[in-house]
């Protein structure tokens, strides 16, 4: 994809968990170079070794430590094809909506525009032909666009269970009703997140609108993009049909642990079909699911998206052992077992700042290029 092309992008948020994860994983990617970051005014105009607190155990790649971090203003973006965002949310709705409206492309981890009816929640291994909204999008932004927009990638528990159900959904059909216990990593907090004494010797069972997010995300990441009734001028716009033709009811648990980074979460489902497949069948599916973003040749997707850990392995996924398989791009699933109240159970380990984040995020922008969504 791409041989011997460079395509500029900024990273907004650059100093951040997330941020700091893009400028990691960009510094070795095969096209896309890093060309502008932006932070608050508290980073702004110091070279971005100074504006960082860096906490990667891999240095800064070279080719960015001397960029001049600058406010996130569209202008000082404007040779950037990409633009990553990971900026606080408390700021981001603002901030990426001025950046959409001065025609840059814009790939948000923040959960302000993923409820917007024309914006498409994407995870790169689950549902890329949600992009097909983007001309929509642009054609109802006042003016029309020719080249902004905005995709946002979910939240990072979302992420981690919507891989493994849009998996047994091909293979078996619709899933009726799903329940989850998640155990958080602290990074899902930001920096300096949760205070060490709260969070040390302690499972803390509360993170505020994590259990929402789960619920209705994974809905519209799962289900259709469809012509919506017709309008005044007899346009049909495409809608979001939040996995309408077969209701899915989810429930979510969340919990912060002391773990730094991967997020473990248990997963318990009841599938439509009667009678339900075998433990061994879903375990089947789970390690066969191929993804587009792989047969396109997106150079970041993982070349297995979901790593089945067999009955030989009945401890995995752990995440100090499995976070960095395949450099965190792809889940972990082990321990699929029937379940005596729904069908199957088993265990998935997301890691929170990669797929769950920053590895999202740049899958999304390689699927925008590889469709044609983003011209070069
Ligand atoms: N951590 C995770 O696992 C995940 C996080 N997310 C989401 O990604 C986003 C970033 O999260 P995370 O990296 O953890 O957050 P951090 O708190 O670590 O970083 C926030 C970033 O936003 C910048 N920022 C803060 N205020 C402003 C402002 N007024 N103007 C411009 N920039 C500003 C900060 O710059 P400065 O250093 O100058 O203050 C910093 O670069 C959030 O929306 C979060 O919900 C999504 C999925 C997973
Ligand atoms: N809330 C998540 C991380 C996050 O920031 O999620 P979101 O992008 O949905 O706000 C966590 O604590 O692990």
């Amino acid at each position: 994809m791409l041989e011997g092309r460079q395509v500029k992008v900024g990273i907004l948020g650059a100093t951040g968990t997330v941020g700091q994860r893009f400028i990691s994983l960009l510094g070795s990617h095969p096209f896309f170079v890093v060309h502008a970051l932006g932070a608050s005014s508290r980073s702004a105009g110091k070279p971005y070794e100074q504006a960082v607190k860096w906490k990667l155990s891999t240095p800064i790649p070279q080719s960015t430590r001397s960029i001049i971090v600058s406010e996130c203003k569209p202008e000082f973006f404007a040779e950037c094809a990409v633009v990553f965002s990971g900026l606080d949310a408390d700021v981001a709705g603002e901030i990426e909506l001025a950046f959409r409206a001065a025609e840059l492309a814009v790939f948000s981890n923040s959960k302000n525009h993923r409820r917007d009816p024309d914006v498409p929640l994407i995870v790169p291994l689950v549902n890329p032909p949600h992009l097909g909204i983007i001309p929509q999008q642009r054609s109802l932004h006042n003016p029309p666009l020719k080249k902004g927009f905005i995709v946002t990638n979910a939240n990072c528990s979302t992420t981690g269970f919507v891989i493994p159900l849009a998996a047994l959904e091909k293979a078996f059909g619709p899933i009726e009703a799903c329940m989850i216990t998640t155990m958080q990593a602290i990074s899902g907090a930001g920096y300096p997140g949760v205070a060490s004494l709260d969070i040390f010797d302690n499972v803390v069972p509360y993170i505020s609108g994590e259990e929402e997010k789960m619920q209705w995300e994974a809905l519209k990441i799962l289900g259709g993009l469809t012509p919506g009734t017709s309008n005044a001028d007899g346009n049909h716009p495409k809608k979001f049909d939040m996995h309408a033709a077969h209701p899915l009811r989810i429930s979510a648990s969340c919990n912060r642990v002391p773990v730094i980074d991967g997020h473990t979460m248990t997963v318990s489902i009841r599938f439509v079909r009667r009678p339900p497949p075998s433990a061994q069948q879903v375990r089947e599916a789970l390690a066969a699911y191929s993804t587009e973003a792989l047969v396109l040749g997106c150079p970041s997707a993982p070349t297995e998206a979901i790593h089945v850990h067999d009955d030989s392995q009945p401890d995995r996924p752990q995440p100090r052992l499995d976070r960095e398989y395949q450099a965190g791009a792809g889940v972990s699933v082990g321990r699929v077992r029937e379940c005596a109240v729904l069908d199957v159970k088993f265990v998935v380990l997301v890691n929170n700042v990669c797929i769950g984040a920053a590895t999202s995020s740049i899958i999304n922008a390689e699927l925008a290029i590889a469709k044609g969504v983003i011209a070069l």
